[in-house]
């Protein structure tokens, strides 16, 4: 279908992760090196897509924000919790949803008081319990946060690279893909998703049910039912979907069926 390059390319909608998809995975999250282009080469694909682009993502909307600013773009924040549609309209987030966030970061406190390589995130709808720097802590962070889910049932666990996150039931960048996917600019369109971890697996099994792509950056065992190799080739791969959206639908096919 992309592949064909002639004048059955269909409209996409892009969706993408942010962390280890847009930029690489650093040491603390604080500490990511946001290419200075970067900016410019999601504002091109703004316009290749028709403004059906969005991040997903588990940091909170502001940060992704702050990160590609002026750019106010759709953005599911906090593995989904969060949600601004492209009219910049935001989702409302449950009272409860807040609240329950906050007791369980505050519950982490001291394990990470305790061990300065721990750092707890705490998120509007979702907790994040970083164990990069302290990686022979795993096994306490599981038990950490599984505890203060004991008294919070409405969350989930959810592991990420080196982090595991508590996000509310019911959450999750699949729904929140295929929530997108009902909305203009979105609707109507040929879903892709490009991520790199398991809270990605969600979005790839989305797209792919609604007819698209899921394409996982790095190895790993997926559901999507592409790969691609690492962050430059996305930048990479957004130009040339960019590309073939403005290609004239009457050109001749780049590539033909040789089997016939
Ligand atoms: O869904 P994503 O956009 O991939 O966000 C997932 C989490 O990313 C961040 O943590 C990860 O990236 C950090 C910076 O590279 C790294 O230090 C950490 O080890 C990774 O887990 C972010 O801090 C989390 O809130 C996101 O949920």
């Amino acid at each position: 279908m992309i592949q064909n390059g002639g004048g059955a390319v269909p409209r996409l909608a892009v969706f993408t992760d942010f962390d280890g998809t847009l930029v690489e995975i650093a040491e603390t999250p604080d500490a990511i090196d946001v290419p200075s282009e970067l900016t410019e080469r999601i504002d091109r694909a703004l316009q290749d897509f028709d403004h059906a682009f969005a991040v997903l993502t588990g940091r909170e909307i502001a940060e992704i924000d702050h990160y590609l600013a002026p750019l106010q773009l759709p953005v599911a924040g906090a593995h989904g919790a969060q949600r601004r549609r492209a009219d910049g309209t935001l989702e409302a987030i449950d009272d409860a949803v807040i609240s329950g966030a906050d007791a369980i970061a505050q519950s982490l406190q001291p394990l990470a008081i305790a061990n300065p390589g721990l750092l707890v995130e705490a998120k509007d709808g979702a907790v994040a319990m970083h164990f990069r720097q302290a990686p022979e802590l795993e096994g306490e962070v599981h038990q950490a946060m599984q505890e203060a889910l004991v008294e919070h049932p409405q969350f989930t666990l959810v592991p990420g690279k080196m982090v595991l996150e508590a996000r509310p039931v019911g959450f999750d960048k699949g729904a929140a893909l295929r929530a997108f996917m009902q909305e203009e600019p979105f609707a109507g369109r040929t879903p892709i998703f490009i991520g790199d971890d398991r809270t990605d697996e969600d979005a790839f099994r989305a797209a792919q049910e609604l007819g698209g792509i899921g394409i996982k950056l790095g190895s790993g065992d997926t559901v999507a039912r592409m790969r691609i190799a690492d962050v430059d080739s996305v930048y990479a791969l957004l130009r040339g979907l960019g590309d073939l959206a403005h290609r004239d639908p009457e050109a001749e096919p780049l590539l033909s069926d040789a089997t016939h």
